[in-house]
């Protein structure tokens, strides 16, 4: 039996109860809090920054997820590891010396994550991939929650899982935009270790049953 991981995303959060929100997922089936960080730069869009993400690792008891949709990121490795970030997820795209970033995430102590737009080629992660120890696939153009999700995602998840295999790597593959239940199940078949879901579970009637119904189907 696979364990999926769950990381619901704190950016569709009710940011005016966001600590009764942050113990919602302690108190859930849900792996991992994955928290987007956008600068208004590599993306169109700003959504919150560091005072925030201090607040959510007080409150939060899981693993945090960081994703960084900001450009030149090595300038706040250091300040993310400080605000309890156990996963650092930078850009392809915004990163001229992707090993370089990778290194300095690890020197940290945190685990080093890419991530990648849907108009990536996924064969470019080919030469790091044994450096990195998760690629999160954007399934929508970065920036927004509640996208739809790109269906061309499926491909790149398979091609990146023969990547992962052919090197020897232990590379976990998440998936992140436009997750939810008519597709996580897909997802995971094609080599998914981790689905971010943000508008399907925080937009819910009862987001604890959503996590857990997630959790069943992709196991
Ligand atoms: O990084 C991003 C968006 O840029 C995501 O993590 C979204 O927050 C996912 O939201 P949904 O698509 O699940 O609503
Ligand atoms: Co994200």
């Amino acid at each position: 039996m696979k364990n999926t991981l769950i990381a619901p995303s704190v950016l569709a959060a009710d940011f005016a109860n966001l600590q009764r929100d942050i113990e919602m997922i302690n108190n859930s089936e849900a792996d991992w809090f994955h928290i987007d960080i956008m600068d208004g730069v590599f993306v169109p869009n700003i959504s919150f920054g560091m005072p925030v993400l201090n607040a959510i690792s007080k409150h939060a008891k899981k693993t945090i997820d960081v994703h960084l949709m900001i450009i030149d990121p090595d300038r706040y490795i250091s300040t993310f590891k400080k605000l309890g970030a156990d996963i650092l997820t930078v850009h392809y795209e915004a990163c001229t010396h992707l090993h370089r970033s990778l290194q300095a995430i690890k020197a940290e102590g945190m685990k080093a994550g890419v991530a990648i737009n849907p108009h990536t080629n996924i064969s470019l992660l080919e030469d790091t991939i044994k450096d990195i120890d998760l690629v999160c696939i954007m399934s929508v153009n970065p920036g927004f929650g509640g996208q739809s999700f790109i269906e061309n995602t499926y491909k790149k998840v398979a091609q990146l899982k023969e990547i992962i295999t052919r090197n020897g790597a232990s590379t976990l593959i998440e998936i992140d935009g436009g997750v939810t239940n008519k597709n996580a199940k897909q997802l995971v078949d094609a080599g998914a270790d981790v689905l971010v879901a943000g508008s399907y579970v925080f937009g819910a009637q009862d987001p604890i049953a959503t996590i857990a119904d997630l959790k069943k189907i992709t196991q």
